[in-house]
C-alpha cells in the first residue's frame, strides 16, 4: 500500500490568464489530498472518495429483500466526480508501461472541492505519484508534475495550464508561463483564505473567458494586462529577502496588485456576489489586498493580513462559511507510507 499527499495552493495572481501562455504566481497551502493506492490481482480500479458527494439520483426497485436496487447516477455527474482519478490512473499505467494495472485507490483531502484551492490538481498529483510508487516506478518530480498537467488538461478538454499541478507537485511558490515552469523563493506571506461554501466549474469558467477573448479585443487586452501586474509582481518578489519576515512596503504593494487582479478578473466575469463581498469585508478589515483565487464563480478569496482582522472579520460576513488562515506549504507531494 503506498500513501501520497499532496497541497492545494492559492493564486497570488495570474488565474484564468495562464491558460494563454501569461506568467502565474501560485503558492502552495498546508491543505492537502491524501491517496492511498494498493495493486490489485486484477485490472480492476476500485475507489472509494469519501469527500465526493452526488447531488441527487434515482433508485428503481422491485421490493424483494436482497434484490440490488437499481441506481440511476446520471453518466455525466459519475463522469465530473471521477474524470481526474481516473485520469491520474491512466496517466500512471502509461508511465509505468503497465495498461492492464488494477488498483484500489483510496482519496481523502480536507481541501475543499471546486473552490479555487486547487483540489483537482492534488488529486492528481498525489494519485499518480501513489500509483507509479506502488508499481514499483516512481517518477520524478518533474515527469511528475507534467503527467498531473496532462491529466487535468484531458479532464478539462484541453483548457488547463501547468500552475496547478506543478505548484502542487513542488510546494512553495511556483512561477509558470506556457510550459515554463520554475519554483521561486518568496518570503512567507500572510494569506487568509474566506470560503463561500459553494463551488465553480473550472471548465465552463475557463471556456467562458476564452469566448469572450476571442470575441472582443478588449478582453484579450485584459488577459494581456493581468500578464503585465504579474510581471510587476515578480518583479517585487526577486527583490525580496525570501528568509525573513515580508516588509509592510511589500505586503502594501503586492496587495496593491491582488486588488488589481481581482477587478480585471471580475471584468472577465468569474467572480462572483460571495466572492466580491468576501473580498471588500477582506479590503475593509484591512487587509493589504484580496482577491478570488482559482477559476472563480463562487468558492474561495485570498487575502494578505499579518494581524487577525481579516480572518476575524470574514468569519463574521454573510456569505462566508468558512475563514482560515492557510500557511505555505514549502513541500510538495510527499510519501507518507513507501
Ligand atoms: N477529495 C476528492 N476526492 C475525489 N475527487 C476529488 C476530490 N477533490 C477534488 N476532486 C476532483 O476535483 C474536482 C474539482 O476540481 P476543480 O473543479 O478543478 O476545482 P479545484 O481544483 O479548484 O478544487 C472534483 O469535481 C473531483 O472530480
Ligand atoms: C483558471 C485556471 O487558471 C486555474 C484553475 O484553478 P482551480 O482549479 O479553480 O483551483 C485554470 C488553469 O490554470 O488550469
Ligand atoms: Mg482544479
Amino acid at each position: 500500500m503506498t500513501v501520497c499527499e499532496a497541497p492545494g495552493k492559492v493564486y497570488l495572481f495570474g488565474e484564468h490568464a495562464v491558460v494563454y501562455g501569461e506568467p502565474a504566481v501560485p503558492a502552495a497551502i498546508e491543505r492537502r489530498a491524501t491517496v492511498t493506492a494498493e495493486p490489485r490481482d486484477d485490472d480492476h480500479v476500485r475507489v472509494e472518495a469519501e469527500d465526493l458527494s452526488l447531488d441527487g439520483f434515482t433508485v428503481e426497485y422491485a421490493g424483494g429483500r436482497g434484490e440490488r436496487p437499481d441506481i440511476d447516477v446520471p453518466t455525466p455527474l459519475v463522469e465530473a466526480a471521477m474524470g481526474y482519478v481516473d485520469a491520474a490512473v491512466e496517466q500512471a499505467r502509461e508511465a509505468a508501461d503497465a495498461p492492464d494495472a488494477g488498483f484500489d485507490i483510496t482519496v481523502q483531502s480536507d481541501i475543499p472541492l471546486g473552490a479555487g484551492l486547487g483540489s483537482s490538481a492534488a488529486v492528481v498529483v498525489a494519485g499518480i505519484d501513489a500509483a507509479t510508487r506502488a508499481l514499483g516506478e516512481p517518477l520524478d518530480r518533474r515527469e511528475l508534475a507534467e503527467r498531473a498537467y496532462r491529466a487535468e488538461f484531458e479532464v478539462q478538454d484541453g483548457q488547463a495550464s501547468r500552475a496547478d499541478t506543478f505548484c502542487s507537485t513542488m510546494g512553495g511558490a511556483v512561477r509558470v508561463a506556457g510550459d515554463d515552469c520554475e519554483p521561486i523563493d518568496a518570503p512567507n506571506l500572510p494569506f487568509v483564505v474566506g470560503f463561500d461554501g459553494g463551488a465553480g466549474d473550472t471548465g465552463e469558467l475557463v471556456a467562458g473567458v476564452r469566448e469572450l477573448r476571442a470575441e472582443h479585443e478588449f478582453a484579450a487586452d485584459t488577459v494581456e494586462s493581468i500578464g503585465d501586474l504579474v510581471r510587476t509582481g515578480e518583479a517585487l518578489l526577486a527583490e525580496a529577502d525570501a528568509e525573513s519576515d515580508p516588509e509592510p512596503a511589500l505586503l502594501a504593494e503586492l496587495g496593491e496588485l491582488m486588488d488589481f487582479n481581482h477587478g480585471l478578473l471580475a471584468a472577465l466575469g468569474v467572480s462572483a456576489r460571495s466572492l466580491d463581498a468576501m473580498v471588500w469585508a477582506a479590503r475593509d478589515a484591512g487587509a493589504h489586498g484580496a482577491k478570488l483565487t482559482g477559476a472563480g464563480g463562487g468558492g474561495c478569496i485570498v487575502a494578505l493580513d499579518e494581524s487577525d482582522a481579516t480572518e476575524t472579520a470574514l468569519s463574521f460576513t454573510q456569505g462566508c462559511e468558512e475563514a482560515f488562515r492557510a500557511e505555505l506549504a514549502t513541500e510538495g507531494v510527499r510519501v507518507v507510507e513507501p
